[in-house]
């Protein structure tokens, strides 16, 4: 894998400044922890936490870490424990936040007590919807809610700017008619639907994780970015990838990201694996 060429885009803690840190981006469910049938219980695996807080330790001038994801801005802020300073993208790309360090007051910081039950404190972007985009959002909601109240372990999670139809816990069939309904409705309402493992996810706002990466490299200036992601989401991340990022798809599927690993545990590894290169 190209991480040891990645990982000389780093340059040395000792470094003149000039060029921006490289970026090692992550999305969170499928990649830093296991898919399970409670997203609200999904933690990082212990080596991936380790390995992202190793990362973080490098400095800001030569690594910064960010999660990129589907999920609230508030679940990434909790759920992971993310590292300080590490980047926040939530709601693919509509919502935004960062874990500041050192500590600090400020009248925009939110405490925030972790999943790990440590205490950060993270400033947070929530979605600003204006009016015709709440009144759909109320109507994507009630739709899928209709969805999935006959179908049994079926529940619909709601997010700033989206709605999501869970179907993890359904039986396989009447899970599939669900989910062409969910996608149905989306599309009939002029929303924006996105199919992921066991989920129609039905948002209100256009974004992209290809966009919300592009915007972020952008802004730290980074040389080269490391992108990890598990799901179709993801594939519009690994998109903008260029000849000096390294895109790494964890689990099977079609992709474009150039490398692949089986499951979280390898994606943890290749993690370390960066982090020892960069003697951290
Ligand atoms: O594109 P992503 O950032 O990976 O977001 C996709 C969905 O992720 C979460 O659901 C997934 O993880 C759950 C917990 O392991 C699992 O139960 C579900 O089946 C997975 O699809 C999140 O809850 C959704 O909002 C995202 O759409």
């Amino acid at each position: 894998m190209a991480l040891a060429a990645f990982a000389a885009a780093a340059g040395t803690p000792h470094q003149d400044a000039g060029t921006g840190p490289v970026l090692v981006a992550s999305d969170f469910d499928g990649v830093l922890a296991p898919l399970g049938d409670d997203p609200l219980a999904s933690r990082p695996t212990p080596a991936a936490a380790a390995a992202l807080a190793r990362l973080a330790a490098c400095g800001p001038d030569r690594v910064r870490v960010a999660l990129v994801a589907g999920r609230r801005v508030e679940d990434l802020a909790h759920l992971p424990s993310p590292p300080p300073r590490a980047r926040l993208v939530g709601s693919h790309g509509a919502e935004t936040g960062e874990v500041l360090a050192p500590l600090r007051d400020g009248a925009d910081d939110e405490r925030s007590v972790r999943a790990d039950g440590t205490a950060a404190r993270v400033r947070l972007v929530p979605v600003a919807l204006d009016e015709a985009q709440r009144d759909l959002l109320a109507d994507v909601a009630a739709g899928l809610e209709e969805i999935a109240a006959p179908l049994e372990g079926a529940w619909v999670e709601h997010k700033p700017s989206a709605a999501v139809l869970h179907t993890r816990l359904s039986p396989a069939d009447p899970a599939r008619t669900a989910s062409t309904a969910a996608a149905e409705l989306g599309e009939r309402l002029g929303a924006h639907v996105m199919v992921g493992k066991n989920v129609v996810e039905v948002a209100v706002t256009r974004t992209s994780k290809g966009i919300a990466l592009d915007a972020l490299r952008e802004r730290l200036g980074s040389p080269a970015v490391l992108y990890l992601g598990d799901d179709v989401t993801d594939e519009r991340a690994f998109a903008v990838l260029g000849p000096a990022d390294v895109g790494i798809k964890v689990g099977d599927g079609e992709t474009l990201a150039a490398y692949r690993v089986a499951d979280p545990a390898e994606a943890a590894a290749a993690l370390t694996t960066l982090a020892d290169l960069l003697d951290v």
